[in-house]
């Protein structure tokens, strides 16, 4: 009898516990989503019934126009979805001062997973401006420029592996993860992962990194209803054996660096220095590399992917692109690093195709400080520290009110500079806009020009009609693959 209390008493007070906060937003007045017991309002996608994309579209397009922004819960935790784009640069650069910190930092311990959490990405006031200063000095344009002659060779070698195959379709995802989890390894570590042509370790593994053991995401669940359990339950995000591999990855560059005794100026060669200047630890230096690998990769293949699958769909475009990349290859003979960043119409394409496919479908943000945001015209509330805001980043690019016959691709309509007006955000915005943004743009036009000189690119009838994101995915990764077509240009040249 008394267990039977006991449980009963248990059950009503976690009852309680889930719904007590569920009139946070009615009490202060802001328009909110009547949220589900447990999920919130997010109950499709953690159920994995659909993206958690489409949840934020449903959201997006029921209170578009009625307020700026609106109360969410992300199961009992009450949250804010920004719905106008004015508000977007407010949050980003405006008053970045009380909205500093992504959400994750709070989830991961560097104490715990030294060598995931130096990433500026996951990593929160002091931390973070250290980690991104050490890390942002990397990308200037004289080390793009030294990384591009080591890319054209693994160009070449994509070239090659489309030739080898030519005759079956390439799904459009994985072909690009090869061709970057080879520039990676080339470019940052310098060392060949060669998994364009052979077994790929270096994909697994970073597939590993960004997709946590399935103990970890029950922990992340468990710490997002009860926060106490982060201090003590503290959960490992990568498991050993993904560590030692990329720790391996790091001593094996700079043995070859130290026995080469090559001098050029590359982010391998400046992390060294880095690591001798501020005496910082192996895992330290280990870590700045790894951010290549769990923020780089997945990212910029999936913006490969989409364009070929984009260039594919719209024979138009491929043909006027092809005519811009052969009109450039007469003038110069070939594609250097700044004739790739001269072609104006390359760049469209794969401006329009961020707009149309962003990697991340949402921003999140946390509040740093307390601060006031205007909700309806004239009426601001206050938004206390550690209330987390998404920003909508996909519903708000493909919003027909702004993007006229938004899922037509339409390069031309890029060369207005969106991002003014918060409608723009496929690399974020302000102060924590993306590091790499530069570094996968350039990896992409020189995939993209390969092979659209080389190919017509079209689409295999394996790919499913109606694009649907992967709800087990957190990136926008199509659901069933993009599959595609390479035949040879000169097959249709008379
Ligand atoms: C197409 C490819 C990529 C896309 C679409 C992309 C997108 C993004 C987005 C949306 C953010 C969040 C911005 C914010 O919170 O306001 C971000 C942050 C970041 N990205 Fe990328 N990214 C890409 C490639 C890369 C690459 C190649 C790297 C290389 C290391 C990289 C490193 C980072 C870092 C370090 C941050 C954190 C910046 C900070 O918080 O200060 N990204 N990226």
């Amino acid at each position: 009898m008394l267990t039977i209390l006991l449980l009963l008493f248990i059950v009503a007070i976690t009852y309680y516990y889930l719904k007590w906060n569920y009139d946070f937003w009615q009490v202060r007045g802001v328009p909110f989503e009547k949220p589900v017991l447990f999920f919130g309002n997010f109950k499709k996608s953690i159920t994995r019934l659909r993206h958690v994309s489409e949840d934020f579209t449903e959201l997006y397009n029921k209170y578009k126009g009625t307020a700026n922004f609106i109360g969410i819960f992300q199961m009992r935790e009450p949250r804010i979805m920004v719905i106008e784009p004015k508000l977007v640069n407010e949050v980003l650069i405006r008053k970045f001062n009380h909205f500093s910190a992504n959400e994750f930092s709070k989830i991961f311990n560097p104490k715990i997973d030294p060598l995931f959490t130096r990433n500026p990405f996951l990593a929160s006031g002091d931390s973070w401006k250290e980690y991104r200063s050490e890390i942002a000095t990397a990308f200037s344009s004289v080390r793009l420029r030294t990384m591009y002659p080591i890319m054209e060779s693994v160009v070449d070698n994509l070239h090659s592996q489309v030739i080898y195959h030519i005759n079956q379709p390439f799904e459009a995802r994985e072909l690009s993860l090869r061709f970057t989890a080879d520039i990676v390894s080339n470019c940052i570590f310098n060392l060949n992962s060669d998994c364009l042509s052979g077994c790929c370790k270096v994909r697994t593994m970073s597939k590993k990194l960004s997709s946590p053991p399935k103990k970890t995401v029950l922990f992340m669940i468990i710490a997002e209803i009860f926060p106490i359990c982060r201090k003590f339950l503290p959960m490992k995000f990568i498991t050993d054996d993904v560590e030692e591999f990329f720790l391996d990855f790091f001593e094996r560059s700079m043995r070859l660096r130290k026995r080469t005794g090559i001098k050029v100026d590359d982010f391998l060669d400046y992390v060294i220095s880095l690591r001798e200047k501020k005496k910082l630890s192996h895992k330290d230096v280990a870590g700045h590399l790894t951010t290549f690998f769990s923020d780089g990769l997945e990212t910029t293949s999936l913006l490969i992917a989409h364009t070929l699958y984009e260039l594919a769909n719209n024979e138009g475009v491929q043909c006027k692109l092809r005519d811009e990349i052969n009109r450039y290859i007469d003038t110069y003979d070939e594609i250097s690093y700044d004739v790739l960043n001269e072609m104006a119409y390359l760049e469209l394409v794969i401006a329009e195709t961020l707009r149309l496919h962003p990697p991340f479908t949402i921003i999140s943000k946390e509040c740093t400080s307390d601060v006031r945001l205007e909700v309806t015209k004239g009426r601001t509330v206050l938004i206390e520290k550690g209330t987390n805001v998404y920003i909508p980043l996909y519903q708000i690019q493909n919003d027909p009110e702004y993007f006229p016959k938004p899922k037509e691709f339409i390069p031309e309509r890029c060369s207005h500079h969106y991002s003014y007006d918060g409608l723009y955000l496929p690399f974020g915005n302000g102060t924590r806009q993306c590091l790499g943004m530069k570094f996968a743009s350039m990896a992409c036009k020189a995939a993209v020009v390969q092979l659209v000189k080389n190919f017509k690119i079209t689409v295999n009838s394996r790919t499913s009609e109606e694009l649907r994101i992967d709800p087990n995915e957190f990136l926008n990764i199509k659901k069933g693959g993009l599959w595609l077509n390479f035949k040879p240009v000169h097959m249709f040249q008379i």
